[in-house]
């Protein structure tokens, strides 16, 4: 029997606080799809998201990628398994003075430092393939710009492509439209959507926008006070399961489409 690709199992995580920012998180998801991470603010999606890939400590529980214990893993081992998990973040995370193909080509080594990537030699292969992905973003011809000189969305665009550079078997979106206008975040989902589609990968993103996470997602994982309270197909969510997730909830969208039937 094949092993799914993400298993997670009771995850919980305690910052310390006295109040759990996961409390017994369990989902699988085992097929190329995008799900969307929704829920209030402090309702735990971006720990939730970072407790993948060990960006934060999980307390306890498990995170399986293809039958392997992420929490388990020793720092070397750590290391090699974030090169099959893509991240995006909200801030685009790009270095700033660099180039956008530099960039780019930082992907291919994983979530490495600045001076790393810069005594690393990146093969033939490894440019064309960073040419091809710019073009797929939708910037090609902005391979030598630096990146202090793009646009939000001209960012995030990179670093998509970045985070496509590494191969991955897994994304992870860290509420990668939150900066960005309602059009620039549209074109930035749609492409997430594309790629993703492309590719044959699973996808997680926290997701602030419910009418894009509806519009642009397969699935959907509502979070509240750290556990999951919804996990369902964006035609399942009802005001009803809104109400579950947010407390009131009330926007013009839901109020007028998706009442359920008396
Ligand atoms: N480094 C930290 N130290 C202590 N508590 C933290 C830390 N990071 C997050 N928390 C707490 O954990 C809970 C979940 O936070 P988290 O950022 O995961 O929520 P979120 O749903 O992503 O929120 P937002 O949408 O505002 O980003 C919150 O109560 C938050 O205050």
């Amino acid at each position: 029997m094949t092993k799914p690709l993400l298993e997670i199992t009771d995850l919980a995580k305690d910052y310390g606080t006295g109040r759990r920012a996961l409390d017994s998180v369990t989902f699988t998801v085992d097929t190329p799809q995008l799900v969307g991470i929704i829920g209030s603010s402090g309702a735990g999606k971006s720990t939730l998201i970072r407790c993948i890939n060990r960006l934060v400590e999980p307390t306890s529980g498990s995170v399986r990628l293809m039958g392997t214990d992420i929490p388990s893993l020793s720092p070397g081992e750590l290391r090699k398994m974030r090169r099959q998990i893509g991240m995006i973040f909200q801030e685009y995370n790009l270095v700033e003075r660099l180039t956008v193909m530099q960039n780019v080509l930082t992907g291919r080594l994983g979530y490495v430092g600045f001076w790393t990537s810069l005594r690393y030699r990146y093969s033939a292969e490894d440019i064309r393939y960073a040419y091809a992905l710019l073009e797929r973003v939708g910037l090609a011809g902005f391979e030598n710009r630096r990146a202090d000189a793009l646009s939000g969305g001209q960012r995030q665009r990179v670093g998509i492509a970045r985070a496509l550079m590494q191969r991955p078997k897994l994304l992870l979106l860290d509420e990668p439209t939150a900066s960005l206008d309602p059009s620039t975040s549209r074109q930035i989902m749609q492409l997430a959507q594309g790629v993703i589609e492309e590719q044959k990968m699973p996808a997680l993103i926290n997701i602030h926008d419910v009418s894009l996470a509806r519009a642009f997602c397969d699935r959907i994982i509502g979070m509240r006070d750290g556990e999951l309270v919804f996990d369902g197909a964006p035609a399942e969510l009802t005001h009803a399961r809104l109400v579950d997730i947010y407390g009131a909830y009330e926007d013009d969208e839901t109020s007028l489409k998706q009442e359920e039937p008396a």
